[in-house]
């Protein structure tokens, strides 16, 4: 199974960010699944993919040029899309995944995880697939946002409800390991 991970090109503050990181890219290779992630070197993102990696799994990073030229793109990668744009590596990587998992990071994270949740809303192709890893709480502002939501109006509660928040990459997992691959 694709499982696509979005996380933080910096480490943020807590260390248990960087530990999260590093534990799931392990948990991803060592359990014979395929990490799919925006290719990079730095912060959060290198931590999954070389723990994914040094665990004996596969890579594919999806980069755009500008990264790559930057010298930002993790080259030992099993394969690394090179593509033009953002939006395109964004689609590439919803196109590649199986499962679709937010670790704690900043917009370009919060970007990337939304585009996954509208089309859970929408039930388009990743439906009841989204894992957002609340990290010592660090997405419980956007749940409240959330509940807000449902409060309003805007969503309902059994649309919230296809979005998962575990707590540990322990739960994270066993609830992966739960999922198959989508039929291609
Ligand atoms: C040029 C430098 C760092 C390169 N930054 C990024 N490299 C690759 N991908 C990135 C970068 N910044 C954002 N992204 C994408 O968004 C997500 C992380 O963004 P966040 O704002 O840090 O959460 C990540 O999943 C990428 O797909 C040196 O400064």
């Amino acid at each position: 199974m694709n499982v696509v991970v979005y996380c933080g090109s910096n480490y943020g503050t807590d260390p248990a960010f960087a530990e999260a990181a590093t534990a799931l890219g392990t948990w991803i290779g060592a359990s014979g699944n395929r990490l799919v992630y925006g290719g990079s070197s730095v912060g959060c993102m290198g931590l999954v993919a070389r723990a994914c990696l040094a665990a004996g799994g596969e890579v594919y990073g999806v980069e755009p040029h500008f990264f790559i030229e930057q010298g930002v793109a993790q080259m030992d990668l099993t394969r690394l899309y090179d593509v033009q744009t953002m939006s395109e590596r964004k689609a590439k990587m919803i196109e590649l995944g199986d499962a679709f998992v937010a670790l704690p990071g900043g917009v370009g994270t919060m970007e990337e995880i939304t585009e996954v949740m509208v089309r859970v809303h929408l039930e388009l192709d990743v439906r009841d697939r989204c894992f957002l890893l609340n990290v010592d709480g660090f997405y419980d502002p956007f749940v409240q946002l959330l509940d807000s939501m449902v409060e309003k109006r805007f969503l309902s509660e059994a649309e919230l409800a296809k979005f998962r928040f575990p707590r540990t990459v322990a739960e994270l997992t066993a609830e992966l390991a739960g999922l198959e691959a989508l039929p291609l």
